[in-house]
């Protein structure tokens, strides 16, 4: 299998942060959108990767630490604004983690055709203890429950979402940094998943064959169909496999060979995934001044073309009496039609 870096069990949380995310923060203050998500078998370290230990800084996951940093980038003389989301999707229903009245909420798509859940809460924040606050609000009410293989087993995916936008003089930019803590793919004899745990169980694992059917397809021989639509999970993801994101990928795995199974498809899952190729770009938001000079050249362009259309009306009306063209028209298509006037008009 090949693979950017393995982190053996014994891996600092810090040494994971410094090679899967540090890079990936400075590329979202710089206008990027970025995504880290985490994928394997239950019980393989997924939370513990992407949160961990909220207050411990030996153990805090990827999560807290990233909070932290986007703070020690935060430069004085840019205007940052900083906003976080949080949702769960469970059962295929979309759950907001910060307001529990809202749920069975929405995918739309934004201006540039990129999805995103209308109406979740989002919180404007201005230190890493808020992020860190509203990190353990969400974490709260998000659905957990016991398993023969994990004591607390997340029985949903979480979003957890920053938006990062900064103005400095001119230049307005905004990045958008997602971080998902998938529910695990779960052998439910393993599990001993009854009743609604069982119920879940079907529902994760029906949501990451989603996954892994729009990762084949990304990365198959012809890429006719994206079944983005086809989970609530993919079509959420659907910017950061294969569209304007940089995306990391941490793939978990148990160390215990009762898991072989497992662990081998999990890993041939992160190598089909590694073959997907996104498109980056900085996401420049237009100030109003160039809001103004596209409209001033837009115009212009449109003034070029209407005189074009009257030049040609006006042959065509002399065509059509029989008439010569005229010296001025002649003079008009040449400018137009930059001295090569088409065949048919001559
Ligand atoms: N690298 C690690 N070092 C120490 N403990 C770990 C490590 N990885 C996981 N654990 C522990 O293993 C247990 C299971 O991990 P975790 O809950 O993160 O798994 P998960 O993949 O999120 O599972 P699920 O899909 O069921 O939610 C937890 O008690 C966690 O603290």
């Amino acid at each position: 299998y090949v693979f950017d870096g393995v982190f053996p069990p014994e891996t600092y949380q810090e040494q994971v942060y410094n090679t899967c995310a540090k890079q990936i923060v400075k590329d979202v203050l710089e206008g990027c959108n970025g995504t880290i998500f985490a994928y394997g078998q239950t019980s393989s370290g997924k939370t513990y990767s992407m949160e961990g230990n909220l207050n411990d800084l030996q153990h805090m996951g990827i999560i807290p630490r990233i909070a932290k940093d986007i703070f020690n980038h935060v430069n004085d003389n840019l205007e940052f604004h900083i906003k976080v989301s949080y949702f769960e999707i469970y059962m295929e229903k979309i759950n907001d983690l910060l307001d529990v009245t809202k749920t069975n909420l929405c995918v739309h798509e934004d201006e540039n055709h990129v999805p995103y859940v209308k109406g979740c809460t989002e919180r404007f924040v201005s230190s890493p203890e808020e992020i860190t606050n509203i990190i353990n609000e969400g974490k709260s009410k998000r659905h957990v429950a016991g398993t023969n293989m994990n004591e607390y087993s997340s029985r949903s995916h979480s979003i957890f979402q920053i938006v990062i936008s900064q103005e400095h003089g001119e230049h307005k930019l905004s990045g958008k940094l997602c971080l998902v803590d998938l529910a695990g793919s779960e052998k439910v004899s393993k599990t001993g998943a009854v009743g609604n745990v069982l119920d879940e169980a079907k529902n994760i694992n029906k949501s990451l064959s989603a996954l892994c059917n729009v990762v084949s397809a990304l990365t198959g021989q012809t890429k006719t169909h994206i079944p983005y639509r086809d989970s609530k999970l993919t079509r959420v993801l659907q910017y950061c496999l294969g569209g304007n994101c940089r995306t990391t990928i941490l793939i978990c795995c148990s160390p215990s060979s009762l898991n072989k199974s497992e662990t081998m498809y999990t890993l041939k899952f992160g190598q089909r995934a590694k073959r997907i190729k996104n498109t980056a770009f900085i996401n420049h938001k237009m100030t109003s001044n160039e809001w103004q000079r596209k409209y001033e050249k837009e115009k212009e362009k449109n003034n070029i073309l209407e005189n074009k259309i009257q030049t040609l009306e006006m042959e065509r009306r002399n065509w059509h009496n029989g008439e010569a063209h005229t010296q001025t028209s002649c003079i008009l298509m040449n400018l137009y039609f930059g001295g090569v006037i088409p065949p048919r008009l001559l």
